[in-house]
């Protein structure tokens, strides 16, 4: 049984006057422990994707099913980390750390253990009596990594989470959010525009066309690749031709053409 099932998801954007069809018939399965990239262009879709597989927007048609469904409905199956880390300014590393315990009404011994641990793990030993300001662009979204963590998400849900950090920050996040999801096997879905980034990081990337935003064409990432961190998938040979076969794609206009791979349910 897969993890998570989209069957011929559409979504449509109403006001008074119009009306904008944002996404268009979109169905794809998704394997437990598995990443997946959506990339597309600005405008395709892609957080309207991930706010109805989050279930903060419902699909004007169509079908979403995640196999926790039980726990969706308690708010514990799904993790969210946005490109803004949204830390309370007013509240130390710790107490933002443990937002999510403090509001299921569950913060014991063992899960300040937890945050301690996960936040050594990401490289913040103590910072925890810090404030949000007194920490790095980096630092911020690694504590907001951790925040995600600690309510231990079944699917993580991130959306372009490294988009506002500098190159070389960027670099070094990849490789560490990638280590942990691997460690703890997670399942993951990352929104990007960076095709690099997108091949770097996952099993499997979802090419979105836009107006309506639908997709275009599933690519598995290769095997050799898949066992690299991201920084060193970068290094790889394979890595320049799934690169260029990605951007050959998305230069095309014809937006028309529904091209899919076999083998990506
Ligand atoms: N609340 C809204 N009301 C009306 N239209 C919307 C709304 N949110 C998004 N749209 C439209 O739906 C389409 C898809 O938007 P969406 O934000 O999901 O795309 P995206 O791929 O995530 O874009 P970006 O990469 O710029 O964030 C766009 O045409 C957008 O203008």
């Amino acid at each position: 049984m897969s993890f998570l099932t989209l069957e011929h998801v559409t979504h449509y954007y109403f006001s008074k006057e119009s009306y904008v069809k944002a996404l268009d018939n979109i169905s794809f399965t998704m394997k437990e422990g598995e990443f997946v990239s959506l990339l597309g262009p600005s405008g395709c879709g892609k957080s309207t994707l991930l706010s109805i597989i989050a279930g903060i927007i419902p699909q004007t048609q169509g079908q979403v099913r995640l196999q926790q469904e039980e726990l969706i409905k308690q708010n514990q199956a799904i993790g969210y980390m946005l490109q803004q880390d949204y830390l309370f300014p007013w509240k130390t590393i710790i107490e933002n750390v443990l937002i999510g315990p403090k509001i299921h009404n569950n913060i014991t011994d063992e899960i300040k253990q937890y945050a301690s641990t996960l936040l050594s793990e990401v490289g913040l030993k103590d910072i925890e009596s810090k404030y949000p300001s007194e920490l790095s662009g980096g630092m911020r979204q690694r504590v907001a990594l951790v925040r995600t963590l600690i309510n231990d998400p079944k699917i993580l849900l991130l959306d372009e989470p490294f988009s506002a950090l500098d190159y070389q920050t960027k670099l070094k996040l990849e490789d560490l959010v990638s280590n942990l999801l691997k460690t703890y096997k997670k399942t993951a879905v990352l929104v990007t525009h960076d095709i690099g980034e997108a091949i770097a990081m996952s099993d499997r990337i979802i090419l979105l066309d836009s107006h309506p935003g639908s997709i275009a064409k599933i690519y598995d990432v290769p095997l050799e690749l898949r066992d690299e961190t991201p920084f060193n998938v970068r290094k790889h040979p394979k890595y320049q031709l799934l690169f260029d076969k990605v951007w050959e794609q998305l230069e095309q206009k014809d937006d028309s053409s529904t091209i899919r791979d076999d083998n990506h349910e």
